[in-house]
């Protein structure tokens, strides 16, 4: 990265940045989000870069709130990359994706629109992210620590805080939310080795929101916006402007505060998404199609998201309302659609999935199987679709499809009740939605609640 940032004549600029680093299991790109966004609203610009996007590789670039525009990023695109072109070769080589995106965060930031702050979100790990360059952040932030991509960072929870604890640097203030035991004391420990402390954030609490819900759903999400309200505060504190912000004294937060948790929005977390083309076709107003959509891929996040879809699905059955809602008084179908990369164990994955929305009374009607394949045709250099249709391997799919069986057959040796769930496996997410539309359709009487999960989890 060192030389990357030379070959691109950054290394100046980047010092320049006011950045707040983020790192952690789970939570990043929610407390880089609302961290962002409250600085925003205290009128700053911003820049902020997370990971992984959605639909759109811009979603992980944005200024003042907003996705860059292709125009600025296919100029900066090309930029780096011709300028790397020309001074890489066999002794460097063209820097790896993730790395280069980062660059690019770092030339856009530091470009053309000066940003008075930059919130980055670390890919994976920390000590040796390619974010990691930075070497005096104003703040940094470490998230809730789990169990992720143990394949890199190490299999016990104190290699793992080891290596996230690798963004704490001398003389930056740092925030953490309550970690387990063992990765708490690995990041004091390290905390004390550079001689800063680190500062332990309880959730927020809703009652300091002035009854504002947050812009990000689900209880975590109270977690992430404690983290964030401290990074913000001690970014303003450290640049000399809490003067922008008024202070009120009977405990509840900054309005610019509630303003910027409020507005925060991040696509695919915790996002509800009533499926508009089945909802025109139904004379209705309620929608009797609807996606939960989240990326959870660790096994904390999988019971996360359980407790989430089952309050969300309860309290829509409760208060039966407008398109984001099923229909009331109609029966209604869980579904699970669910993919993951190959490297994480669906023998945790599905079973803490599985057990979680039972203890809270959700059965699975169906689970659906995927593979991340979202389009039929990939263009070739010369643009043009391939003459045949690509095999698609689906043994992965396959062997998930086996694990839920096996799951549900466990459940109902043990006490004779289970959802009776059949799973299926379908060959690209178009012809899995396709087919949740016609069943829909066909039965009117029945709305289709699909939580979809782990669709976007891949190597960053
Ligand atoms: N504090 C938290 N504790 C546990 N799970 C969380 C927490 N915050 C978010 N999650 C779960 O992780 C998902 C991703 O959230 P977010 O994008 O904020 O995390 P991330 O650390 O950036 O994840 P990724 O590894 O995908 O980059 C959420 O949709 C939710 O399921
Ligand atoms: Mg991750
Ligand atoms: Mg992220």
């Amino acid at each position: 990265m060192a030389k990357y940032l030379q070959i691109l004549e950054l290394e100046e600029p980047i010092a320049r940045l006011k950045v707040v680093h983020v790192a952690g299991t789970k939570g990043k790109g929610s407390t880089c989000t609302f961290a962002e966004s409250i600085l925003r609203s205290c009128g700053f610009r911003t820049g902020l870069f997370t990971s992984p996007h959605l639909i759109d590789v811009r979603e992980r670039f944005r200024l003042d709130g907003l996705d860059i525009s292709e125009e600025k990023f296919i100029r900066y695109f090309w930029w780096c990359w011709n300028k790397l072109k020309v001074k890489t070769g066999d002794d460097i080589p063209m820097p790896a994706y993730f790395r280069f995106l980062a660059l690019l965060a770092f030339k856009i930031f530091s470009d053309e629109q000066q940003v008075d702050v930059a919130v980055l979100e670390v890919g994976l790990g920390g000590k040796y992210d390619a974010t990691n360059v930075v070497k005096a952040p104003v703040v940094c932030g470490i998230s809730s620590l789990g169990y992720d991509h143990m394949e890199i960072l190490g299999n016990s929870l104190v290699e793992i805080a080891g290596e996230k604890a690798g963004i704490l640097k001398k003389g930056v203030p740092a925030y953490t939310v309550p970690q387990p035991e063992v990765a708490m004391s690995v990041l004091k420990q390290r905390a004390s080795e550079l001689g800063v402390s680190i500062r332990i954030v309880p959730p927020l609490d809703p009652r300091q929101l002035e009854d504002q819900p947050l812009g990000l759903h689900g209880e975590h999400q109270y977690m992430n916006a404690g983290l964030a309200v401290a990074l913000a505060n001690t970014w303003l504190e450290r640049q000399g402007h809490l003067d922008r912000i008024h202070v009120k004294d009977h405990g509840t937060l900054p309005d610019q505060f509630i303003k910027g948790l409020s507005i925060a929005c991040l696509q695919g977390r915790a996002q509800i998404v009533p499926d508009l083309q089945v909802s025109s076709e139904c004379k209705d107003t309620s929608c009797p199609l609807v996606f939960y959509l989240d990326g959870a891929h660790s096994p904390e996040s999988m019971e996360i998201c359980a407790k989430w879809f089952s309050h969300v699905t309860k309290k829509d059955a409760a208060q039966p309302g407008p398109l984001e809602q099923p229909r009331s008084g109609i029966n209604s179908k869980k579904i699970l659609l669910f993919n993951c990369m190959s490297v994480r164990d669906p023998q945790i994955l599905l079973p803490r999935l599985l057990d979680t929305c039972a203890q809270k009374g959700l059965c699975f009607d169906q689970a659906l199987f995927v593979p991340n394949q979202s389009q039929y045709n990939k263009l070739g250099s010369h643009a043009s679709p391939p003459p045949g249709r690509e095999q698609i391997d689906l043994s992965w799919q396959l062997s998930l499809q086996t694990v839920w069986e096996d799951l549900l057959r466990g459940k109902k040796g043990l006490n004779g009740t289970s959802s009776s769930g059949a799973s299926l496996v379908f060959e690209s997410l178009p012809s899995a939605i396709k087919w949740l539309r016609e069943t829909s359709q066909q039965n009117q009487s029945t709305s289709c609640q699909v939580i979809f999960l782990g669709i976007f989890d891949y190597f960053q």
